[in-house]
C-alpha cells in the first residue's frame, strides 16, 4: 500500500473532543444541555447496534440522549405525534428518525414532520434547499464527515475534479453539493452512467456511496487521488471461519490504495465520522436555538 491512511475514527475522536468541550462551555457559560432524540421504528438488529453507539456517543460528550422505540407496527400518526412532540419539547435540540422506516410509513412524510432547526440528519426538504442554494442548513452527517476529512487532508479543494458515486439523498447528492460549495468540479455518476471507469478516472476526488461490496477497483483509480469509501457492506468471510463475515467498503481496499494518494478504510473511516458530526450538529442545532456563537470547526 502507498496510499496514506486517512484514519477516520481518530478524526472523529478529535471532533468528538471538539464537541465535548463546547458542550461543556455551554452549560457553564448558558445551563444549557444540548439534547439529542433517536426515534428506531421496528427490530432490526443492526439498527438497533447503531443507535445504541450514538445513544453512547451522545452521553460520552456531555449531552442529553433519548431514544424511542416503537413497535414495527407502529402507525404514522402515532409517530407524526411522537416527532411533534419532540419538536415542541425545549430540552431537545436534534431528532433523528432511522431510516429506513418499515413500508407503510411515509419516509418523506415524516422527515419534513420535523422541525428543520432540528433536523439534525439534514435530511427536511427546507435543509435540502438551503444547502443547495449555498444558504445556513443543517448538513448531513455523512457528507459532512466526508467534507471535513478532504479538507483535513487537501487544505484548498478548489478547482479539484470530484466524481461521486451514487445519488442517493443521504449522501450522493448532499456530498455533491458541498464539493460544489468547496469550488470543485463535481460529476454525480450513478447505476447508469456510461463509461463509469473512465469518468472515475478523471478524479483527484472519488467518493464511493454506492453500497455494492468492493465495486471500484485500483485500476479505476487516478494515480495520487484521494478516496473516501463511504459504503459499509457486510459480506461473507468463510476465510476468517464457517458462517463469519466481515465489513468492506464500496472500493476494493488493497488495489485502491496501491495507487491512490490517500484512502479511507472499513470500518474506521466515513461510519465514525458520521457518528461524530450528528454530535457536532446537536451542538450547532443548540447554539442555533439560542442565538449563541456556532461551535468553530463542527459545521460546513
Ligand atoms: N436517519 C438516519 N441517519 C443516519 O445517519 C443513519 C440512519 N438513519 N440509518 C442507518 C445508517 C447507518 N449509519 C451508520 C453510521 C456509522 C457507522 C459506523 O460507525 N460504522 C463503523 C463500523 C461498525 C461495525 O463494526 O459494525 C465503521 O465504519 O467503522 C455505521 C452506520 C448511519 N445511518
Amino acid at each position: 500500500m502507498s496510499a496514506t491512511l486517512i484514519d477516520g475514527k481518530a478524526f472523529a475522536a478529535t471532533v468528538r473532543e471538539k464537541v465535548a468541550t463546547h458542550v461543556a462551555r455551554l452549560k457553564d457559560e448558558h445551563g444549557l444541555t444540548p439534547g439529542l432524540a433517536v426515534v428506531i421504528v421496528g427490530d432490526d438488529p443492526a439498527s438497533h447496534v447503531y443507535v445504541r453507539s450514538k445513544g453512547k456517543a451522545t452521553v460520552e460528550a456531555g449531552m442529553k440522549s433519548v431514544e424511542h422505540r416503537l413497535d414495527a407496527d407502529t402507525s404514522e400518526e402515532a409517530l407524526l405525534t411522537l416527532v411533534e412532540q419532540l419538536n415542541t419539547d425545549p430540552s431537545i435540540h436534534g431528532i433523528l428518525v432511522q431510516l429506513p422506516l418499515p413500508g407503510h410509513l411515509n419516509e418523506d412524510l415524516v422527515i419534513n414532520a420535523i422541525d428543520p432547526a432540528k433536523d439534525v440528519d439534514g435530511f427536511h426538504i427546507s435543509n435540502v434547499g438551503l444547502l443547495g442554494t449555498g444558504q445556513k442548513s443543517m448538513v448531513p452527517c455523512t457528507p459532512l464527515g466526508c467534507l471535513m476529512m478532504l479538507r483535513d487532508h487537501h487544505g484548498s479543494l478548489s478547482g479539484l475534479d470530484a466524481v461521486v458515486i451514487g445519488r442517493s439523498n443521504i449522501v450522493g447528492k448532499p456530498m455533491a453539493q458541498l464539493l460544489l460549495g468547496d469550488s470543485c468540479t463535481v460529476t454525480i455518476a450513478h447505476s447508469r452512467t456510461k463509461d463509469l471507469p473512465e469518468v472515475v478516472r478523471r478524479a483527484d476526488i472519488v467518493v464511493a456511496a454506492v453500497g455494492r461490496p468492493e465495486m471500484v477497483p485500483g485500476d479505476w483509480i487516478k494515480p495520487g487521488a484521494t478516496v473516501i469509501d463511504v459504503g459499509i457492506n457486510r459480506i461473507d468471510a468463510p476465510e476468517k471461519g464457517e458462517g463469519k463475515t466481515r465489513l468492506v467498503g464500496d472500493c476494493h481496499f488493497e488495489s485502491c490504495a496501491e495507487v491512490a494518494g490517500a484512502i479511507t478504510p472499513v470500518p474506521g473511516g466515513v461510519g465514525p465520522m458520521t457518528i461524530a458530526c450528528l454530535l457536532a450538529n446537536t451542538v450547532t442545532a443548540c447554539c442555533r436555538a439560542n442565538s449563541l456563537a456556532e461551535p468553530e470547526g463542527l459545521t460546513a
